[in-house]
């Protein structure tokens, strides 16, 4: 995954200017993370919506001036968490961002990028976060165990995101309790939507499952709740919709639907 090496130069330089020594007191300070774990555990299938600019696949999607503006009108239409893209190269994210969104809403907040050192994992909980994204196809093993790890042990989840039943399975060896199958390829960028109808099955009771991209309406929340999603996880669906915490609160009332699998358990 070519990203992945801008991702390195961008923390090699942010570590060059603050020392690893400084963000761990900087995550020391921040108030304790919120538990995305329970909050993705209640009833009815949970919406988490995502604040992205840009995708490699799509290009721009929304300017989106003041990202905190659209967190609350996510979490005013009814989202168990919001994601942010941090993501600079590729998404056109920041940590700002991140730490603006944190600072406008009460729900957990996810860090959404390419994370491959603990320093990265430092910085998310200094800034705010809740929940870190690992992805697997991006990591060793060790590197996947450890930093999931590490993630837990500041009070944080962590979500890690497979595309494949190998994938899965070594998610599940690192110990992942999140499980976010994403139906993009995010070597190849292209989208496969039964990915998640696929690999679900396989996956433990007790693991949370996320559907993970191309959720553009009601439609798809019902089809991944029929597959076994506790969550759905949505960006372009939103960003690009006219009435985002409608957009939201439309996705939320599917997933609470009496019809929904999940919503009758
Ligand atoms: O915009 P969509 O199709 O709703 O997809 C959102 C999300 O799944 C996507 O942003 C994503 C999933 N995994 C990622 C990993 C890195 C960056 C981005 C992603």
């Amino acid at each position: 995954m070519d990203i992945v090496a801008g991702v390195r130069e961008d923390v090699a330089a942010r570590q060059a200017a603050l020392p690893l020594a400084e963000v761990q007191a900087a995550a020391r300070d921040a108030r304790p993370a919120r538990d995305a774990l329970a909050a993705l555990r209640a009833p009815g299938v949970g919406v988490i919506a995502e604040v992205k600019r840009t995708s490699p696949s799509k290009g721009a999607l929304a300017a989106i001036d003041d990202p905190a503006a659209l967190a609350a009108r996510y979490a005013d239409g009814g989202a168990r968490v919001i994601s942010v893209l941090t993501e600079r190269r590729r998404f056109h994210g920041s940590q700002a961002d991140l730490a603006a969104v944190r600072a406008a809403v009460d729900v957990p907040v996810l860090c959404k990028d390419f994370v491959v050192s603990s320093y990265q994992v430092h910085e998310a909980r200094a800034i705010g976060a809740d929940v870190v994204l690992l992805i697997v196809g991006a990591l060793e093993q060790n590197a996947l165990v450890g930093l999931r790890e590490r993630i837990e042990s500041l009070g944080m989840t962590a979500l890690v995101e497979v595309h494949t039943e190998a994938e899965a399975s070594r998610a599940l060896e690192a110990g992942a309790s999140v499980i976010g199958v994403n139906a993009r390829d995010l070597t190849t960028l292209e989208m496969h939507h039964e990915t998640f109808e696929r690999i679900a099955p396989g996956l433990p009771t007790d693991v949370v499952k996320v559907a993970a991209s191309g959720v553009r309406g009601p439609r798809d929340l019902i089809k991944y709740a029929g597959a076994g999603a506790d969550a759905v996880l949505v960006g372009e669906g939103l960003v690009t919709a006219p009435d985002a915490r409608q957009a939201v609160a439309d996705l939320v009332t599917a997933g609470s639907h009496p019809a929904t699998p999940r919503a009758a358990r």
